[in-house]
């Protein structure tokens, strides 16, 4: 039995327009999916998703990619849910050069799912992690990554960064601009999270954006426009360059104006609008929506308390904490 957990994320700067190339910088937080995984000796997955947002379920199905689950909901909405999964199951056996490998999967999360934190990621870097060390493979951080980016890639029809399965990998706070990935060292950043129980579907909001930016130049401006925000906000965590205060006035200040642009490429909701609003009254430096959006999270930069009280009481925030940075990306547990 092998077991390995994967930190979730939050985007200080840069989600959408970063699928584009644009450089930007999500922090791993202290939110873990573990997954723990046995080999088999047939060639049949069995996953145990008790997470899940169907309820919870357990599905058994052959190794190939012609096996059907057997359950009584849906195939669509199995192979939606169990997506990020099952392309982790096949990065794991390419990687080890094992096509026919079986495994029994448990997932755990602590992550929400669709809501912004980056729980596919996580749960796909944990997965490949626990899968090929199961057969005996230990990958680096870097392969892991990549690998967990292919996964995601392929769920997403192509769309994807390497930000969110990079960061998860390696933890801490990253920069990535296309394939270049790189770990990168921040202030203490204070953040609270404002979580309205819903949920955003990546692929679709990704192939949004894309959309609206094929329609009008100004959308794909809108999105270099993210890039220039994010070179500008990225000098503001060198100490050099001023006081911790001034520093983390301005960061709010910019994660307000990026929060403004996703919000005109269609990605923002009542409810998260709303928590991005009671934060900035509570007197955050910041606020804006993490990751793709729709419904799901918000990030503020607050170090009192205004914030997380604010939020606790505002309509149609369920759940709002601080997040701490997890320093370590992935964990091999057992
Ligand atoms: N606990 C879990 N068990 C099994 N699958 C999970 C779990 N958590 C997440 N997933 C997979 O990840 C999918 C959600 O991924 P999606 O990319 O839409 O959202 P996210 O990663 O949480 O948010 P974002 O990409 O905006 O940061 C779920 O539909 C499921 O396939
Ligand atoms: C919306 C997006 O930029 C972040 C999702 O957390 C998609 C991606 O980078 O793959
Ligand atoms: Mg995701």
């Amino acid at each position: 039995m092998t077991v390995s957990s994967a930190p979730g994320k939050v985007y200080l700067f840069g989600e959408h327009a970063v699928v584009y190339g644009e450089p930007a910088v999500p922090c791993a937080i202290e939110r873990r999916a573990t997954v723990t995984v046995e080999a088999r000796d047939d060639d049949h997955v069995r996953v145990e998703a008790s997470d899940l947002s169907l309820d919870g379920f357990t599905v058994e199905y052959a190794g190939t990619t012609d096996g059907r689950p057997d359950v009584d909901v849906p195939a669509s909405l199995v192979e939606a849910a169990m997506g990020y999964v099952d392309a982790a199951v096949e990065q794991a056996r390419e990687a080890v050069g094992r096509p026919d490998a079986g495994f029994d999967i448990t997932v755990e999360s602590s992550i929400p799912l669709g809501a912004g934190l980056g729980s596919s990621a996580a749960v796909t870097v944990a997965g490949i992690d626990a899968a090929t060390r199961e057969l005996g493979h230990e990958l680096s951080a870097r392969e892991l990554a990549d690998r967990a980016y292919r996964a995601e890639a392929a769920v997403q029809d192509g769309q994807a960064s390497r930000a969110d399965t990079f960061c998860s990998a390696v933890g801490g706070a990253v920069r990535v601009e296309g394939d270049d990935c790189r770990a990168i060292e921040t202030p203490n950043l204070p953040f609270v999270v404002g979580f309205d129980g819903g949920a955003g579907d990546t692929g679709e909001l990704v192939a949004g954006v894309r959309a609206l930016k094929k329609e009008y130049d100004f959308a794909a401006d809108t999105v270099s426009t993210i890039g220039d925000l994010v070179r500008t906000g990225e000098r503001l965590l060198d100490p050099e360059n001023g006081s911790a205060d001034d520093r983390l006035t301005e960061l709010g200040r910019l994660m307000n104006f990026n929060h403004g642009l996703l919000e005109s490429l269609g990605v923002s909701s009542r409810s998260l609008d709303s928590m991005v609003w009671a934060a900035r009254e509570a007197g955050a430096h910041g606020a804006k929506l993490t990751g793709a959006g729709g419904g799901g999270c918000i990030v503020a930069l607050d170090p009192t308390p205004e914030t997380l009280t604010a939020l606790q009481f505002t309509p149609g925030c369920e759940e709002a904490f601080r997040a701490e940075l997890a320093t370590d990306g992935v964990r091999r547990l057992e």
